[in-house]
């Protein structure tokens, strides 16, 4: 418990997420921010405006953002006694981070913790939302003591929750089959200069990948890494990719597949339609069974998890 002591505002508690479309006529602008000046062709256009179309024509991560930030509040002002208060900013849409940031500072608020709703620290990623709190606060000429949360790849809750997943995926094949279900754990691919500039993202991904397996009771030889959703860019992204690596896999004679994302902690289109979708298709070309588990999104064990990086980050301010 931190103590109770602090007068006036309360502590900002700032939950920062990649951003999502809210319908097809936002998909310029997303993209264009995403891809941050480079020109997004009318092919790219459409065909990523097509995925989200096939996912309902909108994304779920707001909604899942929102759900995450409520049981995480709810969780961690349980066991703080100051009072807290949320914030939500997105990386790439609305609600942008430099608003949130301005909103604090308009409550008044002098101390905050903030968290990406990644678990794996990247330059490419982490570190950007980071920078957007920075220039929020020197936009508007306002100071905040700031403490971040900056990676949680390998908190118990968090590898916890998706052997769980991994486990159930597994289970909905038929009991004599499970001895030949092969899991593949996954996460966004980057471009591979990330390796030569030292960046921990693969790394972390990793360990993640191990500890869950590990956690899941897999032997070495049942699951395997894999990347997805490189972007549209012509510099090489980290790999195997999916698609390819589940030809290797049906090369190997594996016919039964789980799929568990471990750096996205909701669902969302890179899930929804990446593997859903485009991972299915490939799957049904090769004769494979491939079962996706749902993504974290508001797993007790995860939501705890939040609170409990968010708790220590709160301690070290008071
Ligand atoms: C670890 C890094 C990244 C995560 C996590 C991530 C999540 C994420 N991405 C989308 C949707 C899109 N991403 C796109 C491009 C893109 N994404 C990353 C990194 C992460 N994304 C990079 C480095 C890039 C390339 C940017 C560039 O300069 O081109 C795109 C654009 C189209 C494309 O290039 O594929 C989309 C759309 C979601 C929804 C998401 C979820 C958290
Ligand atoms: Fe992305
Ligand atoms: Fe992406």
């Amino acid at each position: 418990m931190t103590d109770s002591t602090h007068q006036g505002a309360p502590l900002g508690v700032l939950f920062m997420a990649y951003g999502g479309p809210e319908s097809l006529e936002d998909m310029p602008g997303y993209l264009a921010d995403i891809r941050a000046g480079r020109v997004t062709t009318q092919a790219v256009l459409d065909e990523i405006t097509n995925n989200y179309r096939q996912i309902g024509g909108k994304s779920p991560l707001p909604e899942f953002t929102r759900a995450q930030v409520e049981a995480t509040m709810q969780e961690l002002q349980a066991r703080v006694q100051r009072p807290l208060k949320a914030y939500i900013g997105m990386r790439h849409w609305n609600p942008w981070i430099e608003d949130a940031v301005r909103e604090m500072l308009d409550d008044g608020i002098t101390q905050a913790v903030a968290i990406v709703l990644a678990p794996h620290y990247s330059s490419m990623s982490v570190a950007k939302y980071q920078k957007k709190i920075k220039a929020g606060l020197s936009m508007n000429h306002g100071h905040i003591d700031f403490e971040f949360v900056n990676e949680y790849h390998t908190e118990s809750g968090y590898v916890t929750a998706l052997a769980n997943r991994v486990r159930e995926g597994i289970e909905a094949f038929p009991e004599g089959e499970r001895d030949d279900v092969h899991v593949i754990l996954s996460a966004h691919s980057l471009p591979v200069r990330i390796l030569r500039e030292g960046d921990p993202y693969a790394d972390q991904l990793h360990e993640s990948a191990r500890l869950i397996a590990a956690a899941a009771g897999l032997r070495d030889d049942q699951w395997s890494w894999s990347y997805q959703s490189a972007g549209r860019s012509p510099e090489p992204w980290l790999g195997p990719q999916l698609d390819e690596h589940m030809h290797d896999l049906s090369g190997k004679g594996i016919r039964k597949v789980v799929s568990v994302p471990v750096g996205f902690v909701s669902d969302h289109v890179e899930i929804l339609f990446d593997i859903d979708i485009a991972a299915q298709e490939t799957a049904a070309e090769l004769g494979m069974t491939l079962v996706r588990p749902p993504a974290l999104n508001t797993d007790p064990l995860f939501i705890g998890t939040l609170a409990s990086v968010l708790e220590r980050k709160v301690a070290a301010l008071s």
